[in-house]
């Protein structure tokens, strides 16, 4: 019984300093709750998955589809389903969190086909389902993706043959936009075709999926090579991949391009998946990928052209990642638009230098590049977090015309349609 509870110590400790997070000091453990407890396993066989469980000292040990899952006794309280803890109408809790007595430990256990009964020591009674808690355990989480995507290279990408949708589809029918949608999710990209070319029609395909995110740039912009704005978009010149408003906060979650007019040579455009690149530096070198996604970076716009004035910062590091399952859910990537790198000392810096050069010789591979003529009629939907885009120079008179969308709108619209995202 003593190994038993050293050992978990143990390993806890051990998760904590993998984590690289610090925690604040785990409680002192008082010499009585480290006492042995009489621990055994209560089986129950129901329909054709098995059960076991086991009250231990400070959680709950579960063992149901094939998984064994951990739970704390307060979480298990937090999470109360109960009528008078939660409201199921608004899905909202009503249980005040803060008045759960925190070594608070259920009286009594009870399992009854696939539900688990819990009576604490008040008398109130909590119901589980084993496939909730299978579903909403850490350990039944962990190995499951946020969001599914099908990472390409330009071979990849071309091979899978993705399918365009048509405007009117796209407007009209739920199963129009579920596939434009669905094929955004996964790849990062998606066009709609036949689309009239004005300004107008690009807004009406926009609010059809999102919210349109107004920036300094304007709610719809419109753009020519003219340097009415103090940035290289508004000139001809070569745009190297990168992604934009790495200068926010919250950079901008979707872009929308639609090609309004070209009257002469070059402008194509470029679009590389960052996370495929990404993907490919945690292969080859995990450490520098855990250093991008831990070293805390600027990025800055400031512009002073005309009656222009702006100064925007936003701080991240380029890659971003949920720290449970390591899954990346944001690339910030603007050699442009990067500022000065003052939040690590300078050995640490030039690890960060040859990290930043993996991932940038991952993203110029010839091969991970994927070059598309925007054209009348054709909308390009970019994944701003994920996807990069550059353009080619170009000659004549080349017309733009575009937005932003806010990334919590798309994935609500995708989830009402359900999928997952
Ligand atoms: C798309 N539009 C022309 C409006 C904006 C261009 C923003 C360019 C900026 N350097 C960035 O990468 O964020
Ligand atoms: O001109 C283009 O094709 C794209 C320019 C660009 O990167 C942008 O507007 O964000
Ligand atoms: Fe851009």
């Amino acid at each position: 019984m003593w190994y038993h509870r050293l050992s978990h110590l143990h390993s806890r400790l051990q998760d904590l300093l993998k984590g690289g997070v610090i925690y604040p000091a785990l409680p002192q453990p008082n010499f009585k709750s480290l006492l042995p407890l009489a621990v055994h396993w209560h089986h129950t066989a129901s329909k054709s998955l098995t059960c076991a469980w086991q009250q231990h000292e400070d959680h709950f040990e579960l063992k149901y589809a094939n998984t064994v899952m951990r739970f704390d006794y307060v979480w298990l309280r937090d999470h109360c389903r109960s009528a008078s803890c939660y409201n199921s109408k608004t899905h909202q809790r009503s249980l005040d969190t803060a008045s759960v007595d925190l070594c608070i430990k259920p009286k009594t256990i009870r399992l009854d086909e696939t539900t688990l009964f819990f009576t604490w020591p008040d008398g109130h009674v909590t119901k589980y389902d084993l496939n909730w808690l299978v579903k909403n355990s850490y350990e039944g989480q962990k190995q499951k993706v946020i969001q599914p995507r099908i990472l390409w290279n330009a071979e990849i990408y071309q091979q899978a043959q993705v399918p365009s949708v048509d405007c009117q589809s796209f407007l009209e029918t739920n199963e129009g936009l579920k596939k434009f949608l669905q094929n955004f999710l996964l790849y990062g990209i998606a066009f709609v075709e036949n689309v009239p070319p004005t300004q107008e029609h690009t807004e009406k395909l926009a609010e059809r999926i999102s919210l349109i995110r107004e920036t300094i740039y304007g709610r719809m912009w419109y753009f020519t090579s003219d340097f009415s704005r103090g940035d290289t978009a508004y000139t001809k010149l070569a745009l190297d991949r990168h992604t934009d408003t790495t200068y926010f906060q919250e950079p901008c979650g979707i872009q929308v391009f639609h090609c309004l007019k070209h009257e002469g040579t070059g402008g194509r455009t470029l679009l590389v998946d960052g996370f495929y690149a990404a993907e490919q530096v945690l292969q080859k070198a995990p450490e520098e990928f855990e250093l991008l996604s831990k070293v805390p970076l600027k990025h800055e716009y400031i512009e002073d052209v005309g009656e222009c004035h702006n100064h925007m910062i936003g701080i991240g590091p380029v890659l971003n990642i949920y720290p449970w399952n390591k899954e990346l859910y944001l690339i910030r990537y603007n050699n442009y638009d990067r500022a000065v790198i003052n939040t690590v000392p300078y050995d640490v810096v030039h690890r960060w230098y040859t990290a930043h050069r993996t991932l940038t010789i991952e993203l110029r591979r010839p091969e991970n590049e994927f070059w598309v003529k925007l054209k009348p009629g054709r909308v390009l939907f970019i994944d701003n977090w994920r996807v990069l885009h550059g353009r080619e120079c170009f000659t004549g008179y080349r017309q733009l015309c575009g937005c932003y969308l806010t990334r919590d709108d798309v994935l609500n619209t995708a989830r009402l349609l359900g999928l997952q995202a």
